[in-house]
């Protein structure tokens, strides 16, 4: 695994940990890599999941992140998005429509990679470490969709 990605999976779990949830107890966390074509430079821009006692108003981790990212001037040159969702879970948390539709707005959705990382487990949660990370595999750990695989014929700026 290259250092970005561990950095990507790294920051996704880390905004995990500030998710704020109490009425469906599923927390989310979601990271953006950022990275600057000219200067290589790469910055990561995360979000979590906040919920509202007006259960409506909770706001994904995945448009946390962007809204985040856009409101601070960031607005292009996103490359990946990790996402992790809950604990013990099977399978792999995917951004559900709004969110994806959200993104779509700022990305060529054949270049947006969507990294869905797996939960942890309650037990592997207590000695964590991210060292952890370096042993993921992608199709057990992790997998990795465009945001084209995910939205289809989506419908964006372009299309106005
Ligand atoms: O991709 C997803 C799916 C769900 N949630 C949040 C919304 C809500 O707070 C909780 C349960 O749906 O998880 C996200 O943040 N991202
Ligand atoms: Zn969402």
């Amino acid at each position: 695994m290259d250092s970005q990605l561990f950095e990507l999976i790294k920051n996704t779990y880390t905004a995990q940990e500030k998710a704020y949830a109490p009425y469906s107890n599923f927390h989310v966390g979601a990271s953006i890599m950022i990275k600057n074509p000219e200067s290589g430079i790469i910055k990561y821009v995360n979000g979590s999941n906040v919920e509202n006692a007006s259960y409506g108003g909770a706001i994904c981790a995945e448009r946390t992140a962007f809204v985040k990212a856009v409101s601070e001037g960031l607005r292009t040159n996103f490359v990946k998005v990790g996402v992790v969702g809950g604990e013990n879970t099977e399978g792999f948390v995917s951004p559900c429509g709004i969110c994806r539709q959200f993104m779509r707005e700022f990305v060529d959705p054949k270049d947006l990679e969507i990294v869905m990382c797996r939960s942890r487990t309650t037990e592997e949660k207590k000695d964590y470490t991210f060292e952890f990370i370096t042993k993921y595999k992608e199709g057990e750990d992790y997998i990795v969709k465009t945001l084209e695989e995910l939205l289809p014929l989506s419908f964006g700026p372009d299309d106005l």
